[in-house]
């Protein structure tokens, strides 16, 4: 049996645009399975607009990108919901529907997303929030859950169509330190188990305490831990 060692994620020669704007230049990384990469850079550096641009919400003007088996240069819009399907993205901001049980919340993805059998839908919502560690909140609002909780839904949500890649936008940066340390370690086991993980940060000491690979954001060029080294502590 052969295996396909295709990285989840190429990009070469990619430069990345706002607004008619180069934000980064020439840009050239893979993202292997099952690795755990960094994105850093001080604020406006371009690390969302580069993270936007993988998952089609900015378009690719220039250079090639591949996720997976996806090509992003001209996607037609019919293309972007199975590009999204082969990724979990994961924000700040929780990005819940208020209005709507957990439950709910996860069962509108999966519609969107093709399920249909209720049984199969009931036991993946079940499968998800016991990998991030909620049992029994499917029934529960999310307000009545803490941001931590929140954040742990959000990121069942991400893992429902066992996506290659999870890309997440700082998505401890709106929690205590103690709360976001438990998610962190939460992104970890996921990674563990064989998910990518391209992950935004302002937070030093995370990378500190958890080591990875890190591609740095810098005066409109992307640096890359794994081809040289460079100083952290200026750019978080
Ligand atoms: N919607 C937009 N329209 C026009 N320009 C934008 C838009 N969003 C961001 N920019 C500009 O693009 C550049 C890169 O911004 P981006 O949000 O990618 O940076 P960032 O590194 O993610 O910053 P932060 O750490 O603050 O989230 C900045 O100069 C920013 O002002």
């Amino acid at each position: 049996m052969t295996f396909s060692s295709a990285p989840v994620v190429s990009v070469k020669q990619t430069t990345i645009y706002q607004e008619g704007n180069a934000v980064l230049n020439d840009i050239n990384f893979d993202i292997e399975k099952g690795e755990f990469v960094y994105l850093v850079g001080r604020t406006g550096s371009g690390k969302s607009s580069l993270l936007k641009t993988l998952y089609a919400d900015l378009p690719l003007l220039q250079g090639a990108i591949r996720v997976g088996d996806i090509n992003l240069k001209n996607i037609k819009d019919s293309r972007v919901p199975h590009l999204r399907r082969r990724l979990g993205i994961i924000f700040q901001d929780f990005q819940l529907f208020t209005d709507r049980t957990v439950a709910e919340n996860l069962f509108f993805v999966m519609r969107a997303t093709g399920w249909k059998e209720r049984s199969k839908m009931k036991s993946r919502l079940s499968e998800v929030l016991i990998r991030v560690g909620l049992g029994s909140v499917s029934t529960k609002m999310p307000h009545q859950l803490s941001g931590g909780e929140q954040q742990r839904v959000v990121i069942a949500r991400a893992l429902i169509n066992e996506p290659v890649l999870l890309i997440a936008d700082e998505p401890t940066g709106n929690l205590d330190p103690e709360v976001a340390d438990g998610i962190h370690k939460l992104f970890q086991e996921i990674n563990n188990s064989g998910t990518a993980i391209l992950m935004a940060t302002h937070n030093h000491q995370l990378i500190k305490d958890y080591p990875g690979r890190v591609l740095k954001c810098t005066s409109g060029k992307l640096q890359d831990s794994k081809l040289e080294s460079f100083d952290l502590t200026e750019s978080v």
